[in-house]
């Protein structure tokens, strides 16, 4: 019902209490201001600072040839691509980079979307609607939750990587999709991937996959998830990827059939209603693909750098979890808790963010470190000797 025009507050006086109450439970964010390319070495809020927080896995956001790629193109192409893809804004370029794409997946087809978040919507409500239901892990990224709640299907969330409660659930209800992160962005586990995939093929269910943090790190030529597990196009018809990650570039795709991506053009909102990216960005990401997979030294150097950590971490008594990725969290429970040691980290010149609640579940706040190629034996080192000296 409306309310009469004299009891009608304005925006500000109404937001001002939620903003207060989100500082109050130490869930209020700010944003720092970066003046260095993104690498180890970082210039934030006006100091320089070692960084452990990006998804530059491979080190390649800063690559030269990389930047060549995205200035050649500019001359090129011009900067805006000035169109959606269906209008006259699907470049040559484009176009290359999808059938790149395609090739490195090992799929028929792939299509290129603005970004991770944006495809995943497009996917999800175009392959589901009212009548399906789609079963997700309790901790997908939330554009795989949004997604499904976008299409309005019955949305059922299963218990973290647990394919046995998932069987369970979908003997009594039928699933369309069952959609999962490969490396889960929080947590840096790997979902199980073959068992999801015989739930599916045994359920007549679709697999989903977002590869947004293995591609590139995991698998053969940085292949990912599906490729460490030996999965093909049968075990998971539908792939996401994004590009901004390990890639080192912006955007995203979905590799699949002919058919899935057909359905995908005439259909998948996010990718119709929306101007293509610039046409120079898909050179300089046919460039970092390029070395994504030729310079294996890379993905080596990142599982040295994984070991050193968690073996220097379990000498000191950190609470790890069970991660074989670059995503290291590190518990501390309460965002409070979890703020207190970025804090002092910061004041040590180290960059470690701290992800809280609704990111992650409540009381499992923690501080997300993220290894990257780029670092050195020396980065890796300096952070252990910082998180040693942790106040409990
Ligand atoms: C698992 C996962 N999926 C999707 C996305 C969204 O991708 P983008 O940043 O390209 O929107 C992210 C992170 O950003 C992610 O971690």
């Amino acid at each position: 019902m409306e309310r009469p025009p004299s009891s009608r507050t304005n925006p500000e006086t109404e937001l001002r209490p939620r903003l207060d109450a989100l500082k109050a439970q130490s869930l209020y964010r700010r944003r720092r201001l970066q003046d260095s390319p993104q690498q180890p070495q970082a210039r934030v809020d006006g100091r320089p600072m070692l960084s452990f927080c990006g998804n530059d896995y491979l080190g390649l956001a800063n690559h030269p040839e990389v930047i060549a790629a995205l200035r050649d193109g500019a001359e090129r192409w011009g900067v805006g691509s000035g169109a959606a893809h269906l209008v006259n804004g699907h470049s040559r370029a484009h176009q290359a980079l999808e059938e790149a794409l395609a090739a490195f997946t090992g799929r028929p087809r792939a299509l290129l979307f603005s970004t991770g978040y944006m495809a995943n919507l497009g996917v999800i409500s175009a392959l589901a609607g009212r009548t399906d239901t789609v079963f997700e892990d309790r901790l997908n990224h939330a554009s795989l939750l949004d997604g499904a709640l976008l299409s309005r299907a019955r949305l059922r969330r299963y218990p973290h990587a647990d394919a046995q409660a998932l069987k369970r659930l979908i003997d009594s209800d039928p699933a369309r999709l069952i959609v999962t992160d490969g490396v889960f962005s929080m947590d840096g586990d790997l979902a199980p991937l073959p068992e999801l995939a015989t739930i599916a093929r045994d359920s007549g269910a679709w697999l989903m996959v977002d590869d947004a943090h293995g591609l590139g790190v995991l698998g053969h030529e940085g292949r990912g998830s599906l490729d460490h597990f030996g999965l093909g196009p049968e075990d998971v018809p539908i792939l996401m990827g994004t590009l901004g990650k390990a890639f080192g570039t912006f955007g995203a795709f979905v590799a699949g059939s002919e058919e899935l991506i057909e359905t995908l053009i005439q259909s998948a909102r996010s990718y119709i209603y929306t101007t293509a990216t610039p046409p120079a960005l898909a050179e300089a990401t046919l460039a970092s693909l390029a070395i994504t997979r030729r310079e294996h030294w890379r993905r080596e150097r990142l599982t040295e750098w994984i070991e050193r950590f968690r073996t220097g971490a379990t000498r000191i008594g950190l609470n790890l979890m069970d991660s074989p990725t670059p995503i290291q969290p590190i518990l501390a429970g309460s965002a409070e808790q979890a703020l207190a040691w970025s804090a002092a980290l910061e004041a040590a010149g180290l960059l470690v963010t701290a992800i809280r609640p609704p990111t992650v579940p409540e009381g499992t706040a923690r501080l997300r470190i993220t290894l990257s190629a780029a670092h050195t034996a020396d980065d890796i080192d300096r952070l252990l000797a910082a998180l040693a000296r942790l106040p409990t």
